[in-house]
């Protein structure tokens, strides 16, 4: 078990790096033989390992409220100071529908069911029938914020969210808070108020505060509100645990 869990963690490593690998090819006529050599290795890389592609980037089913918000705080991530542009208080988080893309054990699983994992927010293809979201962070306020619109596959009471899907969305949120703020985390412990039905195909914020952090737990609190900011729609706190390979392996 020790071992598929040592090639599940070295495959998470290796999607991060594959990432940053490669190679562009050089423009305009005139490239050397080594230049062009560069260029089809990259291409060949890249057909092989295809760069997933970010789901957190806006789509054509993104409504007015989903664009106008996100517009708002990527545009909070670059500053310009001096004519100069420098990164701002905030950082847009890229999201994939596979964490462990190059995964090659598992540990429960077999490997077929491993490589056909998806990130349960992010497994549904037709854009804007789920879960369209994007996660902002801002490191100093230790705040994340999340621009989520609902779609019409995730109805619970008519024309309103499932209870289960708001609490995926508070969870998914709060859990990627605390994993970058503690690195690797699990949820214990998860407690919600509902104040208020969200209408399916509306766009809410989820904000997520750092209420403490204590050893080897991490508090989170979490409020989602219409996109206006003017009504509450739901309260969470949550308690995180962060683990490590050992941890699991003594399970
Ligand atoms: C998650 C990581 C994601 C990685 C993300 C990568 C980047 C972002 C990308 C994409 C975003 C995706 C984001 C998704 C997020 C989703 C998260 C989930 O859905 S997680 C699945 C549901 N959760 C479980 O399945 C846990 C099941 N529970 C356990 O495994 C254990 O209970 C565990 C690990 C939580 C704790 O077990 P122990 O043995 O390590 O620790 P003990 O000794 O029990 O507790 C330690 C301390 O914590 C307290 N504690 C434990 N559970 C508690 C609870 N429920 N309430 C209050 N206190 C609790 C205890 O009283 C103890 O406190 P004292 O040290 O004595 O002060």
């Amino acid at each position: 078990m020790a071992r598929s869990l040592g090639q599940m963690f070295k495959g998470f490593l290796r999607l991060g790096s594959g990432l940053t690998t490669r190679t562009p090819c050089p423009p305009g006529p005139g490239s050397t033989h080594r230049a062009s050599l560069l260029c089809t290795t990259a291409a060949l890389q890249s057909f092989l390992f295809p760069k997933p592609r970010d789901l957190s980037l806006p789509n054509s089913s993104w409504g007015p409220d989903m664009m106008r918000l996100y517009e708002h705080y990527n545009s909070l991530c670059e500053v310009e100071t001096e004519g100069e542009k420098q990164p701002g208080p905030w950082r847009r988080l890229p999201s994939y529908n596979r964490i462990l893309k190059y995964a090659t054990g598992g540990v429960y699983l077999s490997k077929i069911i491993q490589s056909k994992a998806r990130l349960f927010t992010r497994n549904i293809k037709q854009q804007g029938a789920a879960f369209e979201y994007v996660v902002f962070v801002n490191k100093e306020e230790q705040k994340c914020v999340c621009v989520f619109q609902a779609g019409h596959l995730l109805e619970g009471p008519p024309g309103h969210v499932h209870g289960g899907a708001i609490a995926t969305m508070i969870d998914s949120v709060a859990g990627t808070h605390a994993t970058y703020l503690s690195g690797l985390v699990l949820t214990a412990n998860l407690n919600i108020n509902y104040r208020s039905p969200i209408s399916l195909g509306s766009t809410v914020v989820l904000e997520s505060f750092l209420d403490k952090k204590e050893d080897r737990k991490t508090f989170i609190s979490c409020k989602v509100t219409s996109a206006d900011g003017s009504k509450l729609h739901t309260e969470a706190t949550a308690l995180f645990l962060s683990i490590t390979v050992s941890n699991i392996i003594g399970m």
